[in-house]
């Protein structure tokens, strides 16, 4: 198979990874750990969301997370925002790029952002607007594409007319996002392929969650399919409240694990990541799925004494 030499990764702990976890993390804790994410390779983190304080407490301290980290050129700082409020308090915080919040379902929409789909994304047209004034990139997303907990599959025609409104929205960059973990290699080849083949002026990325073990699986089967661009969590922590039994996202440790060992590169320094992703999992031992942090790299294994002594 002729296969993408990279692929990019966006780190979504701090907003997806912190946004559902009970204990409040400080904005001081908040900063350090983006600071040391930015210092990894990444090239873009979501740090933070600009939505309701009530609807999230854990990120109403948006603003001034924004304001503490030390920024860098090479890594840009995306948001995620739900309507045009969102974005103006994400543009006073100083964000680079914004991620609109957006379900496939009118159910699951409901839920998240008390409005249903096609309601919300009318109400991103002077959200664009405002956008392109301040130079702001905006990218969508579409949730529980791969499956909904509240209406199971979602019907191709329905994808396909969201995607016709982004484009009318003039937005191309569009996150394919398994809420619950519902996807598989199969139902990702079909829906990815299937939209790709309606609107090949679309860019799609994917943003996995691991809630049945399925992600890396579906991530592959993503790449297969042409995607090159994930989002993933530091130890595997995340989940959208709004969707029952949501859990982890995919963890950044695996996914630049499992890619790496396939020769395809990230940029990232995973031990950097695997270091940050330690402390976190020993905070939060409950949210934590990571299968790099419990065995390892498989470079590791090399070097085991006890390998080693058996070869002699
Ligand atoms: C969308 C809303 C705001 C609608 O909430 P609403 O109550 O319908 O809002 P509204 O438009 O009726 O406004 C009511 C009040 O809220 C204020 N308001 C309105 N917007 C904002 C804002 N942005 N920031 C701060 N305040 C805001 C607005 O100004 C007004 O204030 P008032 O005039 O009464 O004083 C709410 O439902 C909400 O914040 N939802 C967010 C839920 C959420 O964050 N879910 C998790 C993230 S999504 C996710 O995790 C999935 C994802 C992205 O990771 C991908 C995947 O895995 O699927």
């Amino acid at each position: 198979m002729n296969i993408p030499k990279e692929i990019i990764i966006t780190e979504v702990c701090p907003r997806d990874g912190f946004q559902s976890l009970p204990e409040i993390i400080s904005t001081e804790d908040k900063i350090e750990i983006i600071n040391q994410l930015m210092n990894c390779g990444y090239s873009q983190i979501e740090v933070t969301s600009f939505v309701h304080p009530k609807a999230i407490p854990q990120l109403k301290d948006a603003s001034e997370v924004l304001n503490g980290i030390n920024r860098r050129k090479d890594v840009k700082l995306r948001a995620l925002v739900p309507n045009l409020k969102g974005l103006e308090r994400a543009i006073e915080a100083g964000v680079d790029k914004v991620k609109l919040m957006l379900s496939a379902t009118d159910s699951h929409s409901l839920s998240n952002a008390n409005r249903k789909t096609f309601d919300a994304m009318k109400e991103f047209e002077p959200l664009v607007t405002r956008a392109q004034h301040s130079s702001i990139i905006v990218s969508g997303s579409i949730s529980v594409i791969f499956g909904c907990p509240y209406e199971g599959d979602v019907p191709i025609e329905r994808i396909s007319e969201i995607c016709k409104r982004y484009i009318d929205l003039g937005i191309y960059d569009i996150s394919l996002a398994d809420t619950t973990g519902m996807a598989n290699p199969v139902k990702v080849k079909r829906i990815v392929g299937q939209i790709r083949d309606l609107y090949p002026e679309l860019k799609f990325s994917m943003h996995l969650h691991n809630t049945r073990g399925m992600a890396f699986a579906n991530a592959v089967a993503g790449f297969e399919e042409g995607i090159t661009d994930f989002d993933s969590s530091v130890a595997g922590l995340g989940g959208c409240p709004y969707a029952p039994n949501a859990s982890g996202n995919i963890a950044s440790e695996d996914i630049i694990h499992g890619f790496e060992e396939m020769g395809v590169q990230t940029g990232i320094d995973l031990d950097k990541v695997i270091l940050i992703g330690k402390a976190l999992q020993e905070r939060f031992p409950v949210y934590s799925n990571s299968f790099i942090l419990k065995a390892g790299k498989c470079s590791d294994l090399h070097l085991a004494p006890k390998c080693q002594e058996k070869i002699g």
